[in-house]
C-alpha cells in the first residue's frame, strides 16, 4: 500500500528521488513524490545505527521499526539515546552507521531536515512553540502556510482548504471554545496540545513527540492521552516518555512499548512484559 501524502516535489525544494529512492538504496525503484512505501508495513525502518559524540556511542547498533498507524511508546533512563534516535530521523544528526528508513524506499540518513519535515515527519519538542500574540485559530493557519512551496501555487484553494482544516484540527483537539484566544493566554497543556495541532495542519505521516507531558498537570497529561488516542489510524507516533501513567494510557494491554538503554533496545513487548523484564527493572524502573 503507498499513502498519498502532500509533497512539493519541485526543483531546488531539497526533495531529490535518486538519492532518497530506490536507485540510490537498492531497492529497486525510485520514489515518486506524494508517495511513501508502507508496503511491508513499516513507516519507520532504523537498523544498526551509530552515533558517537568524541568517541562515545549515543546510539550503539540501533535497530527498531514501526508499523504504519502505530503509535508506539519508547521509555528508558536518561541519557538512552531517546532524543539522538529522533535527531536521527529527523536529519537533525547524520549517522555514523546504519539505516533509518522511511517506508520501503525512503532513506531519511541522505535527506536535510526541512526535506524531511516536508516528507511528513513532524517533530514536537518537549517545550511548547505557539505564536504567543497571535489567536489560536490563526496558529493553525500560520503552520499550514508555512508549508510554502507547494501552497504558493494553490492560493485560492487555500483559504476554502485551510478554514475546513482549522475547524477540522480544533475539534480534534477540543480547543473549539479557546480559538479566538491568544496562543498566549492558554495553560501549558493547551498550548502544548495547540502546537500538536499546528504538526497536524502539515498532515504529518510519522509524528515524534519527546516529552510532550513535561510540566502537565495530570488532568493534562490524561487529556492529552486522549488526544493522541483520537489520532490513532490517522498517523503512525513515537512518544518518549518518562511519565509511565501516560504509558499506560497509551500502551493499554496491547500496545508495544520499547525500553532503550545505553543506545539500543534493551526491551520490546506490552507495557506488562517490559515491566516485569529483569534487565528493565535493574536499568530503569526499579522494583
Ligand atoms: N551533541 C552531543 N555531544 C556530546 N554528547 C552528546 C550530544 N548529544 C547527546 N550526547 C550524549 O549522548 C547520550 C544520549 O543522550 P540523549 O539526549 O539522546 O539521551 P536521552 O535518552 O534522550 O536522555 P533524556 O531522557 O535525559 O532526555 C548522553 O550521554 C548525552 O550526554
Amino acid at each position: 500500500m503507498t499513502t498519498a501524502i502532500p509533497l512539493p516535489g519541485k526543483a531546488g525544494d531539497g526533495f531529490d528521488p535518486e538519492t532518497a529512492g530506490g536507485s540510490a538504496t537498492g531497492l529497486g525503484h525510485l520514489v515518486r513524490p506524494g508517495e511513501i512505501d508502507v508496503s511491508h508495513g513499516a513507516i519507520l525502518y532504523l537498523e544498526d545505527v551509530t552515533v558517537s559524540f568524541d568517541g562515545f556511542k549515543a546510539l550503539n547498533n540501533l535497530s527498531l521499526s514501526i508499523d504504519e498507524g502505530e503509535l508506539r511508546c519508547v521509555i528508558g533512563p536518561n541519557g538512552a539515546g531517546k532524543t539522538t534516535m529522533m535527531d536521527v530521523i529527523t536529519g537533525k544528526t547524520r549517522p555514523d552507521a546504519g539505516k533509518v528508513f522511511l517506508g520501503q524506499t525512503i532513506d531519511l540518513a541522505r535527506l536535510d531536515e526541512p526535506s524531511i519535515a516536508r516528507i511528513g515527519v513532524g517533530r514536537k519538542f518537549q517545550k511548547p512553540t505557539v505564536f504567543t500574540s497571535h489567536p489560536v485559530w490563526e496558529n493553525l493557519e500560520l503552520a499550514m502556510k508555512a508549508d510554502k512551496g507547494w501552497w504558493a501555487s494553490l492560493r485560492a484553494r487555500l483559504d476554502r482548504e485551510a478554514q475546513r482544516k482549522v475547524e477540522e484540527v480544533l475539534a480534534l483537539l477540543h480547543l473549539e471554545p479557546e480559538a479566538y484566544r491568544l496562543a498566549g493566554d492558554l495553560s501549558h497543556g493547551q498550548k502544548q496540545r495547540l502546537e500538536i495541532g499546528m504538526l497536524l495542519m502539515q498532515q504529518p505521516q510519522l509524528l515524534l513527540l519527546d516529552e510532550p507531558v513535561a510540566g502537565m498537570t495530570d488532568q493534562e497529561t490524561m487529556e492529552l492521552a486522549e488526544l493522541l488516542n483520537r489520532l490513532r489510524g490517522t498517523c503512525s507516533m513515537m512518544v518518549v516518555e518518562h511519565d509511565m501513567e501516560f504509558v499506560a494510557a497509551l500502551a493499554g494491554d496491547a500496545g508495544r512499548v520499547t525500553v532503550m538503554a545505553e543506545g539500543r533496545v534493551l526491551a520490546d513487548g506490552t507495557l506488562a512484559a517490559v515491566r516485569s523484564d529483569e534487565a528493565v527493572i535493574e536499568s530503569y524502573l526499579g522494583r
